[in-house]
């Protein structure tokens, strides 16, 4: 088992993190760092803190202790819009999308941050950065025969990836993204996977994931939670091999 919480090469480092909502202790003293490029998967039973932690990481909760760094800076407490800033980008399933305009207006408004302020009033230059932007996330995504139906007119897998593209508009440095496959076929399921896996070529991936297959075929490091503490973190391996880790969550059925 690594023991390690984290080390100094980490993208990203949560520090003795927690939150207490009244006598429950939702998060409690959490620890572990998020390597380069890698892909780090928190997983645990129902209610472990999972959400939670995420909230605590991406500043939509204030934590009650420790700290979270992001390449090395301390960015505990910052608002979800000053850690976007900040690199460090969550996708909310497809919460953040606007299903009635089309899907290139949907990029075009995520990546407005890559183009000095006040552009996004001025004429489309198809030079801009955040033009650039959009035309690599359509290719990439492979929303080319799409771009130009309104969202809602999407397939649920669709939207999924429309988000994860979105977030990547502003070219953060992590990437948070909670169960990006919920809901999906298994074609779908599959191809997301392959597309999350590609995305480690530039960004550092924080997932939620209750899929145990897909953890452990997705994952370069897995964090398990149980009530709130971690239990155990290491490699996909590692983890499953864990006692501990068996009894909690997958002796569960
Ligand atoms: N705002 C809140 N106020 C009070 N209790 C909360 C709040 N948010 C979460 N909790 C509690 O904290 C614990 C952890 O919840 P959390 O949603 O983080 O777990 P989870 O691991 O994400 O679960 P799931 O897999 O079901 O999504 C639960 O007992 C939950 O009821």
């Amino acid at each position: 088992m690594n023991a390690a919480h984290h080390s100094a090469g980490d993208v990203l480092a949560v520090e003795n993190l927690g939150i207490a909502f009244g006598g429950l202790k939702a998060v409690d003293g959490v620890s572990f760092g998020a390597a380069p490029r890698a892909i780090t998967t928190v997983i645990g039973p129902n209610g472990a803190g999972k959400t939670t932690l995420f909230n605590l990481i991406s500043g939509a909760i204030r934590p009650g202790a420790g700290r979270v760094r992001l390449e090395g800076r301390d960015v505990t407490g910052l608002s979800p819009a000053r850690l976007q800033r900040a690199g460090l980008a969550r996708s909310f399933q497809i919460t953040n999308l606007f299903f009635d305009m089309t899907v290139r207006e949907n990029l075009r408004l995520a990546a407005q941050v890559l183009d000095p302020p006040g552009a996004i009033f001025r004429p489309l230059s198809r030079t801009s950065r955040a033009a650039l932007k959009v035309e690599e996330l359509v290719e990439r995504f492979a929303l080319g025969p799409k771009i130009h139906e309104p969202v809602k007119a999407l397939s649920h897998g669709e939207q999924r990836r429309l988000e994860i593209a979105m977030c990547l508009a502003s070219e953060p440095r992590v990437l948070m993204l909670d169960e990006p496959t919920q809901g999906m076929s298994h074609q779908d399921t599959e191809d997301t996977a392959r597309l999350v896996r590609g995305l480690t070529k530039e960004v550092t991936i924080l997932l939620i994931e209750h899929d145990i297959g897909l953890v452990m075929s997705l994952s370069d490091h897995v964090v398990v939670m149980h009530q709130g503490r971690r239990l155990a973190a290491g490699t996909p391996a590692e983890v499953r091999a864990d006692p501990a880790v068996q009894a909690a969550y997958f002796g569960q059925g």
